[in-house]
């Protein structure tokens, strides 16, 4: 079978359901080669039953699903030498070494990375050789993403990478995963983090209740919608008209409350001069003068109505 143009992942009308609880509820979803895509989505939305049903540990109940063009459970043996498993903890000796462990794993790979090099770059080079029981949880974590790696999967499945981990090693952590995606490799992460997939996904999945609820890139999903705001304080009743004037077309700067005066749309540098050249025309001090735009996090809170934890 003819499989090398087949995107990494591709899921179509997948649905999973435990009991009365439906966690995957009709998930169609694409994972092109050489991309992170990133699927968010607050606690119970769905995200690791869906990266377990790509690692072929769930049987959807309807829908398919295929990884690389393969069926993950009745095609696992196409599949599984050519993907990268981030087992929390699974599988490991607890009295083994770190580096013994990932050595193991390395064995199994005809074509290996070096694993001095990942533990060096995952800054585990002073663990190899600690037990895996007196390891941090977080060097267990990052011992567990060198093993899912060590093998040169082309796709990776990472279910909160970065969990748990302090801001090095989470830096150390991002920088791998773009190393990685240089080197042609397709990663589907899922994250809580806003940050961690603003920075790393070329592709954002944002799912609830088993169900996208917005796609895109990261910069496509912040634009949508209201783009950005800006504010200042000045004496109050001020007469906007000449600044309406001066303005792009669309714009309907307004006073929120007496001396609040607030701007939406798409603020750049031109509008900002603007609004300025139009206080110092009227002789007026604008304070606290500030433009913010929209983040990931307001259009997350916006869809769902939840916060991300974390
Ligand atoms: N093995 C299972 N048995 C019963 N219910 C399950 C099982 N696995 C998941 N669920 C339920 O399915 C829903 C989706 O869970 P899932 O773990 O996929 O979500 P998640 O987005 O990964 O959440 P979190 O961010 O909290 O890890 C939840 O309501 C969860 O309780």
């Amino acid at each position: 079978m003819l499989v090398t143009n087949q995107p990494a992942v591709r899921l179509d009308g997948v649905v999973k359901a435990f009991g009365s609880v439906t966690a995957v509820d009709g998930l169609d979803l694409v994972v092109q080669r050489s991309q992170v895509l990133a699927l968010l989505g607050p606690n119970g939305a769905g995200k690791t039953t869906t990266v377990e049903m790509c690692e072929g540990f769930v049987v959807p109940d309807a829908g398919s699903v295929r990884v690389l063009g393969f069926d993950p459970i009745r095609e696992s043996a196409s599949v599984r030498s050519r993907i990268g498993v981030m087992l929390q903890g699974g599988g490991a000796y607890p009295g083994s070494r770190a580096g013994e462990m990932l050595a193991l794993v390395a064995s199994y790979s005809a074509n290996p990375l070096d694993p001095d090099w990942l533990l060096r770059t995952l800054g585990l080079q002073d663990t190899t050789k600690t037990p895996y029981r007196r390891l941090s949880g977080g060097q267990q974590q990052r011992l567990a993403l060198a093993c899912a790696l060590v093998g040169r999967p082309e796709l990776v499945f990472l279910d909160e990478p970065t969990a748990g981990l302090d801001a090095q090693a989470r830096l150390m952590v991002w920088e791998l995963i773009d190393s990685l995606r240089r080197d042609g490799v397709s990663v589907l992460l899922t994250t809580h983090m806003m940050d961690e997939a603003e920075q790393l996904a070329d592709e954002l999945v944002i799912i609830d209740h088993g169900k996208i609820v917005a796609s895109g890139t990261p910069s496509e999903l912040t634009k949508r919608g209201a783009e950005g705001q800006l504010r200042f304080t000045a004496p109050a009743n001020l007469d906007l008209s000449l600044l309406v004037t001066a303005l792009p077309e669309g714009f309907s700067p307004r006073e929120t409350s007496p001396g609040s005066y607030l701007l939406e749309g798409e603020i750049d540098p031109q509008v900002l001069a603007t609004v300025t050249a139009w206080c110092a025309r009227i002789g007026v001090l604008a304070t606290d003068l500030r433009v913010d735009q929209r983040r990931l996090e307001d259009v997350f809170l916006e869809l769902t109505g939840r916060e991300l934890r974390g």
